[in-house]
């Protein structure tokens, strides 16, 4: 059995995945931890009957004498912290909390280098967002001009989407930095344009009623192509989460996005 820690677990992506981990076979939820839950056991909620601590610190995890795997969708603010903590302690982290940069990845990564325990920080659990940012890998090769467009709910805390930093990242990687648009444009509205990563926009989109989508659109002479990805449902991440937190078990290194674990 693996036993497994839900960090968040009161919030959206949180509670989707205690359920998740409750109803996988191989998997034993050993405790539940939110500093804005007001129960001390998860069947004082009416829709769990299960007998699990809930904790409001992470310290009084460790109370649990073994645990194998910290699933955190949590908040920016607080992803690196529990991050270093589940290293710390031996724990094998899967991380979908958003807004880590770049050097506190690598930060971690060094950390469970040390410790060599593997884990993963995954942007986007989505087996559809995978593919979407790897075919737009793939077709910057050959299209160097591209914007991204990524759509979210309203109670979203970080712009731009984790998901679109490491679509960009992936691009990057094949096309390298490149100057789009025209030279001299200027925005009379600052923020016109989005954000600019190595010479690419992206644009953030907060609304209510959405999920998470993203639209990575390409243009060249007299064609354009568009790769879209449309999560309707907080389950879409599931699959992921649940071949992560197996897989994590088999590693020694932290890795930076699921494609790295398929
Ligand atoms: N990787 C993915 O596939 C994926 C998918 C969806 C959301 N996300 C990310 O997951 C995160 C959570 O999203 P959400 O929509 O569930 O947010 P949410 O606001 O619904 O839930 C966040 C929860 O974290 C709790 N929390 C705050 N501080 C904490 C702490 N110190 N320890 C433990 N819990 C704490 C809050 O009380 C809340 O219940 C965001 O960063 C979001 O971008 C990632
Ligand atoms: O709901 C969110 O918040 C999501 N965040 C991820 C991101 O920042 O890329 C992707 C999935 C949903």
């Amino acid at each position: 059995m693996i036993k497994i820690i839900v960090a968040g677990f009161k919030g959206k992506m949180g509670s989707t995945a205690t359920k998740m981990v409750l109803d996988t076979p191989g998997f034993e939820l050993v405790g539940v931890l939110d500093p804005h839950a007001d129960e001390s056991n998860l069947n004082e909620l009416s829709e769990y009957t299960e007998d699990i601590p809930v904790f409001h610190r992470k310290e009084d995890v460790l109370a649990e004498t073994s645990v194998d795997v910290w699933i955190d969708f949590t908040i920016p603010e607080v992803a690196y912290e529990n991050t270093r903590f589940a290293l710390e302690n031996s724990i094998r982290p899967v991380v979908g909390t958003t807004g880590l940069d770049e050097e506190d990845v690598k930060e971690l990564q060094r950390l469970a280098d040390q410790k060599r325990i593997g884990g993963l920080i995954a942007p986007n659990f989505a087996i559809g967002a995978i593919l979407m940012m790897q075919f737009a890998a793939q077709a910057a090769k050959y299209f160097p001009d591209v914007e991204i467009i990524e759509l979210h709910h309203d109670n979203k805390l970080d712009a731009p989407s984790g998901t679109a930093i490491k679509t960009a990242e992936m691009i990057v990687e094949e096309r390298g930095a490149h100057q789009q648009g025209h030279p001299d444009e200027k925005e009379s509205l600052a923020g016109a344009r989005g954000a600019d990563y190595q010479g690419m926009k992206i644009h953030s989109v907060r609304l209510p009623g959405l999920v998470a989508h993203q639209q990575v659109q390409f243009g060249s002479t007299g064609e354009g192509l568009t790769i879209r990805h449309d999560s309707y449902d907080r389950s879409s991440f599931m699959t992921g989460v649940a071949l992560a937190c197996t897989k994590v078990m088999e590693n020694e290194q932290l890795v930076y996005g699921l494609e790295n674990l398929l």
